[in-house]
């Protein structure tokens, strides 16, 4: 419930949430938000996936005092969920990834911030103070850079680093091809901004911001994306494509050199396991957690959604590190389901952005409440009042045929 009871009446859930942002979003920043890779058949999976489990509520239990918080890095996290790191957050608002920052933090939960911010990672820790906050990283062709980025987070005092490991390639993103997404040039890729050359600063972002949400970006062809074998980098501003992630990293090579780099600072997690296999490869290899992810189903489409995938990577991981899980999180129960199934942790993506799209920093707090105050009803209403005690005894999972099998 909102602060003192108000209820913002126009924003009762997050799919109020997405209807409000949708029409304040120019075109390419939505379609680059909100679609998902190929037909979108994962990025419909991933949310359709929570239908197929129903909760078991356990009744006469004293639920008067429940705890929602979970540790995370050492801290107290408020509730089961985070803010996941999505890029170029200034798109929805201008006071983008600044506005997640501070509503994180205000709420206690942690951030997650993308490499491809359009605010510096300096910027955002400066905002966050001890909240937990992480880099999501890329591992560029270029490793100098990645080096730079790693050094630099050590020293704003990330915690970790999460390696966003299903990107080899850019998933074919129909809608973002169609548009010639490109971002607009007042806003700066800010990780990459000594190479883009002299920044006009947070003030001018913010000046245009408002324009650019009106304007449509003048295009130039992005490419970047298959053509035939050859994978074609634009010249121009730093994009995904003209910085690409490395089709060849490898468990052997690249993650003992994270590691190494990252050490002892800040832990390496990967971002992007779906399978059992790799999971059992990661805890190999000594990563420090895995977060369950088909990257919001803008990768590999087809690709299984991560609520079927997390049993087989809670099962093979055996508590030996934490999992986590995002994809599709739009109500509390989902949060409730998927802790139910063995994550320690939930990521949320798009709703973030359709907050920060709504009324920025206060939209993403608004994001963050309604979520929180649902999975708080979720638990109590299910008999729980400790996030540990959430398992799978609560669920059972109907088939097609309506067919109701306990876990
Ligand atoms: C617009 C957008 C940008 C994203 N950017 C990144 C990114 O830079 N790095 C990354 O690892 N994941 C990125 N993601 C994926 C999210 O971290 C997360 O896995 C996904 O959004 C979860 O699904 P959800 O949006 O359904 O909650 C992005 C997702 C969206 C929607
Ligand atoms: C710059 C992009 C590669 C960011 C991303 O991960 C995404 O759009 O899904």
């Amino acid at each position: 419930m909102a602060k003192g009871n108000q209820h913002d009446l126009d924003c009762l859930t997050i799919d109020e949430l997405e209807q409000h942002a949708y029409h304040l979003m120019d075109k390419q920043t939505r379609d680059y938000y909100n679609e998902g890779a190929d037909s979108g058949s994962t990025l419909r999976e991933n949310l359709d996936a929570y239908a197929k489990y129903r909760i078991r509520p356990r009744v006469l239990r004293d639920v008067s005092n429940i705890d929602t918080s979970v540790e995370m890095f050492g801290r107290k996290n408020s509730t089961g969920f985070g803010v996941a790191p999505t890029a170029m957050q200034c798109l929805a608002h201008h006071e983008g990834e600044m506005g997640t920052a501070r509503a994180c933090k205000k709420a206690k939960v942690a951030m997650g911030l993308s490499s491809f911010a359009t605010t510096s990672l300096e910027d955002v820790a400066e905002a966050s103070e001890d909240n937990p906050h992480v880099l999501q990283l890329y591992l560029f062709e270029d490793r100098e850079h990645s080096r730079k980025l790693i050094q630099r987070a050590k020293k704003a005092g990330y915690k970790a680093v999460f390696l966003t490991v299903d990107t080899p390639y850019l998933g074919r993103r129909n809608l973002e091809i169609r548009n010639q997404f490109k971002l607009p040039p007042h806003f700066k890729v800010a990780n990459f901004a000594e190479e883009e050359g002299p920044s006009g600063g947070d003030q001018q972002a913010a000046n245009s911001a408002n324009e650019a949400r009106q304007r449509q970006p003048k295009a130039a062809p992005e490419a970047g994306y298959f053509d035939g074998e050859k994978r074609v980098a634009p010249k121009g501003p730093i994009t995904f494509h003209t910085h690409a992630a490395n089709p060849t990293l490898n468990w052997e090579r690249d993650i003992e050199w994270l590691k190494q780099e990252c050490s002892p600072e800040m832990e390496v997690w990967v971002k992007g396991v779906a399978t059992g296999e790799d999971a059992i490869l990661a805890v190999h290899h000594g990563v420090n957690g895995i977060v369950v992810s088909n990257h919001g189903g803008r990768q590999l489409n087809g690709a299984l959604a991560t609520l079927d995938a997390l049993p087989e990577v809670v099962e093979a991981v055996q508590g030996k590190i934490p999992v986590h899980v995002d994809g599709g999180i739009r109500h509390g129960t989902d949060i409730f389901k998927a802790l139910a199934l063995g994550a320690d942790f939930c990521w949320v993506g798009r709703p973030a952005l359709w907050g920060l799209a709504y009324k920025g920093q206060a939209g993403v707090e608004h994001m963050i409440r309604l979520l929180s105050d649902e999975f708080r009803l979720c638990m109590g209403l299910a008999g729980v009042t400790k996030v540990k005690d959430i398992s799978k005894e609560y669920l059972v999972k109907i088939d097609k045929s309506g067919f109701v099998a306990k876990l």
